[in-house]
């Protein structure tokens, strides 16, 4: 991983820049100073002669100084604008290569905190920091210089008191490192505290009223309080010992006083008094800043390395020589799949030496029992994760063989989750298929069943659907993402449980939307409902991330094997669940005879 600050590479030039204005706007702001102490000492020599040239460099010197102050921010705050939109960019940019699987282990949440937050703490940083950095080192230092050249013995009394102010501080700043690290974490808690209670409020709440997640929202609460305790009981008297110190009073009254002492022993002119007094008084409380920028580099550097983190996560290879697929067929070969750190352990897999051919124009379904590997199956074919071993074909070519255009171009998905973009019905429709006009938005939403609702809708296919579709329902949802999926018209089809979250009044209108969706189109079909997929061309039954059975439903259940078993299951559910509607009629006959 590169190194921390190379982060800020492509604004460089422009921090040096800030940097640099700030520091000479410092060295012109004493140079007023010393000017001023100048005319005071000729002021006094010579009362009746107004020392006009003296009186008009302090005066530029100064205005120069608050432009260049100014100018310094300016650049900073460009530099900081400039930052975040590289960073934007190359992390949407880097994300865009990342296969889905590694962005789904990073969790969306996540992510989006270090796009929004840690970039957004490195902006605050470059604005405000660097011309800061500039200002507290190079004051203290020049007026350090000034005063040695002005009188040795003064600038020893100023420097004796910095000196203690420093070691103070010192003492303060002593176990920064670990409190900070302990500050820090107990940060992220609350945060994450925060955003768990904000986004599991509609299921928690159904449970126990949010009270779980509250409590645990007040907990990291606690606990972040107590380091804040810890640390102010640790560091907060020296802090404000150290402030006390480094304020310009102590400074000024050492300089009055030894200044006093050689005036009246006439080794120190008034005028050199003077100049020491309005340029030394301030040069203690010139590092103060140093102790807030040591929290905040601090900071930077733990989003830094949130960046780092982001912009490590591996990119797919890209094709040596992009190849187009020949058909649409789908074909695994020998596949064998782990999510691990030894993906290929015998305990580890996923997937283990799957192999199976899917002609062009069928429907393919793929059953098993709870984490058999179905949907780690229906992820592999869009490259959320690369195979271990083996292959998987689209058309006779790799799919690592083709661009990712090119092989997004095949396949169309329907999730379980059905994601929709914080914007209208129409333009959800419309996703990767941009160019598409209203009526055949239209047609899609006709064909996918969806037509009617969204007609109801107060703007009908205007209407906005909520943060990530929350204003509608799950089958509705679902029926926007398969009247997408009927736009985008791709030859291949993967469907992984589509109908999960579809009530059953819903489920009906979702099934018969599948139904034109799969029209013509090569499909693979995760699912759990066996009723769904007896006509199916083929029926893949996995066990244990193994391929056990491979037929139709006919010759499948006539052998007693996986599906065989499975299938009794299911009709047994079924069984029960007609046996139970008249018993729950019997009950409501009985409540209505109590009556
Ligand atoms: N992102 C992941 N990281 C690590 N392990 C995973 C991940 N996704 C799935 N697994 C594991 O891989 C195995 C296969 O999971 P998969 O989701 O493919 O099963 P499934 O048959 O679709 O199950 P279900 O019907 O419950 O959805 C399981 O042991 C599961 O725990």
């Amino acid at each position: 991983m590169s190194k921390p600050w190379d982060i800020l590479r492509p604004v460089q030039r422009q921090i040096q820049l800030a940097m640099l204005l700030s520091g000479t706007s410092v060295v012109l702001g004493l140079a007023s100073l010393a000017l001023l102490a100048l005319v005071l000492g000729h002021l006094i020599q010579h009362p009746h002669v107004w020392p006009w040239l003296p009186m008009a460099l302090a005066t530029a010197s100064l205005a120069t100084s608050l432009l260049l102050r100014l100018s310094a921010f300016n650049q900073s705050h460009y530099a900081a604008f400039r930052l975040e939109t590289i960073l934007r960019t190359n992390m949407a940019q880097h994300l865009a290569q990342v296969s889905l699987g590694h962005i789904q282990q990073y969790g969306a949440g996540a992510l989006a905190k270090v796009m929004q937050d840690d970039i957004k703490a490195l902006h605050i940083f470059v604005a405000d920091s660097t011309p800061l950095y500039a200002r507290a080192t190079v004051a203290p230092l020049c007026t350090l210089l000034i005063l040695v050249w002005l009188d040795w013995r003064l600038a020893s009394g100023a420097v004796a008191v910095l000196l203690l102010g420093l070691g103070v501080l010192g003492l303060a700043m002593r176990n920064t490192g670990p409190m900070q690290r302990r500050y820090n974490a107990a940060r992220e808690r609350v945060n994450a505290a925060i955003v768990e209670f904000v986004q599991a409020m509609p299921v928690v709440r159904s449970f126990d009223t949010g009270h779980a997640t509250f409590s645990r929202y007040q907990q990291a609460l606690e606990c972040y309080r107590k380091v804040l305790n810890d640390w102010y009981q640790q560091a907060g008297f020296t802090a404000r010992y150290s402030f006390a110190v480094l304020n310009p009073l102590p400074t000024l009254i050492v300089l009055l006083g030894l200044g006093g002492w050689l005036a009246t022993q006439g080794t120190l002119n008034f005028a050199t008094w003077a100049a020491v007094l309005l340029l030394g008084a301030g040069m203690a409380e010139a590092v103060m800043p140093l102790m807030a920028l040591h929290n905040l580099v601090a900071r930077a550097k733990l989003s830094i390395g949130r960046i780092q983190q982001v912009m490590a996560l591996p990119a797919l290879p890209p094709p040596v020589q992009a190849r187009l697929p020949a058909s649409n067929a789908i074909d695994f070969e020998s596949v064998s799949f782990g999510y691990g750190a030894d993906p290929l352990s015998d305990d580890e897999l996923a997937l283990c030496d799957v192999t199976f051919h899917a002609a062009p124009g069928t429907i393919t379904a793929l059953v098993g029992s709870s984490g058999a590997g179905k949907t780690t199956i229906a992820r592999l074919i869009p490259r959320f994760w690369d195979v271990n071993a083996g292959s998987i074909r689209i058309g006779g070519t790799d799919i690592r063989d083709m661009t990712t255009e090119t092989l997004m171009a095949q396949v169309a998905f329907v999730f379980q989750e059905s994601f929709l973009l914080a914007d209208s019905v129409a333009n959800n429709i419309r996703l990767g298929v941009p160019e598409a006009t209203m009526e055949e938005v239209v047609a899609a939403a006709r064909a996918a069943q969806a037509h009617s609702f969204i007609e109801k809708l107060p703007e009908g296919y205007a209407t906005p659907v909520g943060e990530r579709g929350g204003l509608l329902s799950g089958g509705q949802r679902q029926r926007i993402t398969i009247a997408r999926a009927l736009l985008q018209n791709r030859p291949i089809l993967v469907l992984d449980e589509p109908t999960a979250f579809a009530d059953p009044e819903n489920e009906a209108a979702v099934m018969k939307a599948l139904s034109a969706l799969m029209r013509n189109k090569t499909v693979m079909m995760v699912t759990h409902r066996l009723s769904t997929i007896r006509e199916a061309d083929q029926i893949l039954v996995l066990e244990r991330g193994q391929l056990v059975e491979n037929g139709q439903h006919a010759e499948l259940v006539t052998q007693s094997g996986v599906y065989a078993r499975l299938w009794q299951n299911h009709e047994q559910a079924q069984r029960w669940a007609l046996k139970r509607q008249p018993a729950a009629l019997g009950d409501d006959d009985a409540k209505e005879n109590k009556r």
